[in-house]
């Protein structure tokens, strides 16, 4: 039994107006049990441990929506190119060379860099997906993990079988810090067939799907061609829509699609940086919010970013729609709860995004006392517009500290950026000499 007392500036993330400039947040092993002004702990509730932190902002831990988190080992390798020539010429000859180990440790990197920017909970889509679940729960963070499905090679059916594995053997692992969705990689790269035996098995495993959609103007031509629809109109006939499912991307939408995605409540990944990175392009973020879509903020991997900051993420995601439809367009706070609370509904997670009795104590701590956040007007617009990952001072998951004064407690960093350097080195040296 541990009880923690976090004092603080306290930004729940229940409403726009719910902020406490001194508040409280009382935490008993993994939940919260009360949050509120100082003084509002219920009484009989005598901590283990305070943690004082009076010019910091608490706020729940932000959540990735979409990611593939080994590919930090891909980090400024293949830059400045488009999507599908990144992918067909440069990523997947290099990702043919990674060995499970070389995941593991990728992995590893990616967690020591989202813990160390406040990122408490992500949704990835890779191989070697075991080697994923163990680096989440050596790191201690939450995660909901896919296999990443290529439909139309020959290991299509490998995959799949892998996917199942993995549910079976990981759904609701670490406490329940893991959970598992099913991974098909995209329209273009997976068969109406095959597309819809991942749907019977996810249905018959209960479990959701995480796929990427509509993110260029090449994928649109190609299904267009193919089987004369858009990306979202082609799913939603096969029968994949329905149940719990994660799109990633949904850059290029017609009014029908949005429509789509709002009925069948699709929740939306939003990547802004790697869509203007790859120049795929801007996404409808403001039309899908106004249509009620769920929507969360990802980062996509760190080879088209290339950072997993999503901090980062929040500020370009509010300045590209501003750029698109006005200056008003996506507020501050509603770009903050894209990455919590529309993060955690996206992700299919009931009791995370939000600092609320009953709630996960999955926490983090912003170091406010630094000359980029006076003078203090508006929290949110401070978190958005100015803050960035090392702004981050402690970051709690499920009741556990996972970093304090910014030094990581579950990883040893520095071996795990020496393991990441030499496994990314040998397999650039044996691609290119
Ligand atoms: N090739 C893997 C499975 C795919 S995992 C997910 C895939 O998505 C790729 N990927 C990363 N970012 C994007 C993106 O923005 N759009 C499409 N694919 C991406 C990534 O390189 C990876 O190959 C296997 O061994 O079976
Ligand atoms: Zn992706």
């Amino acid at each position: 039994m541990s009880k923690v007392l976090i004092r603080a500036m306290v930004l729940p993330m229940t409403g726009p107006d719910s902020f406490y400039p001194q508040g409280e947040i009382a935490i008993e092993n993994d939940r919260i049990v009360s949050v509120g002004a100082y003084g509002s702990v219920p009484t009989g509730f005598i901590p283990d441990r305070i943690l004082e932190l009076p010019n910091d902002v608490v706020m729940p831990g932000l959540i990735n929506t979409h990611t593939h988190a080994a590919m930090t080992l891909l980090r400024s390798y293949a830059d400045d190119l488009p999507l599908m020539p990144w992918l067909k010429e440069k990523v997947w000859p290099f990702e043919e060379k990674l060995t499970e180990e070389d995941i593991y440790w990728g992995t590893a990197l990616a967690l020591c860099e989202m813990i160390r920017s406040g990122t408490t909970t992500m949704l990835d889509m890779y191989a070697s997906m075991d080697q994923v679940a163990e680096a989440v729960l050596m790191a201690g963070t939450r995660a909901v993990l896919s296999r990443g499905l290529i439909g139309n090679g020959p290991n299509g059916k490998r995959a799949l079988e892998e996917n199942i594995e993995l549910v079976q053997r990981y759904h609701g692992a670490g406490a329940g810090r893991i959970s598992i969705m099913f991974g098909p990689h995209a329209p273009y790269t997976c068969s109406a067939e095959y597309l819809r035996s991942v749907k019977v098995e996810a249905d018959r495993l209960g479990v959701g799907i995480h796929i990427h959609v509509a993110e260029t103007e090449d994928e649109i031509k190609i299904i267009q061609e193919q089987y004369g629809k858009t990306p979202v109109q082609w799913l939603d006939e096969l029968g994949l829509f329905g149940g719990h499912v994660v799109a990633a991307h949904c850059v290029h939408l017609t009014p029908e699609d949005m429509d789509i995605l709002a009925s069948k409540r699709v929740c939306v990944a939003h990547n802004a940086e790697s869509n203007m990175k790859l120049s795929s392009g801007t996404a409808p973020i403001t039309e899908l919010r106004a249509k009620g879509v769920i929507l969360g903020l990802g980062t996509d991997s760190a080879s088209s970013n290339n950072n997993l900051d999503l901090f980062g993420e929040m500020r370009s995601a509010a300045l590209q729609q501003k750029l698109k439809v006005n200056s008003t367009a996506l507020p501050a706070y509603e770009v903050l709860e894209m990455a919590t609370l529309g993060g955690a509904q996206t992700l299919g997670l009931e009791d995370v995004g939000m600092l609320a009795p009953g709630f996960k104590a999955d926490i983090i701590s912003i170091d406010m006392d630094q000359p980029h956040f006076y003078p203090r007007f508006s929290i949110p617009a401070h978190l958005v517009y100015v803050a960035h990952a090392g702004d981050v001072r402690t970051v709690m998951v499920d009741g556990k500290l996972l970093m304090e004064e910014r030094k990581l407690l579950t990883m040893d960093v520095g071996k795990v950026c020496q393991e990441a350097e030499t496994r990314a080195k040998r397999i650039n040296g044996e691609l290119n000499g």
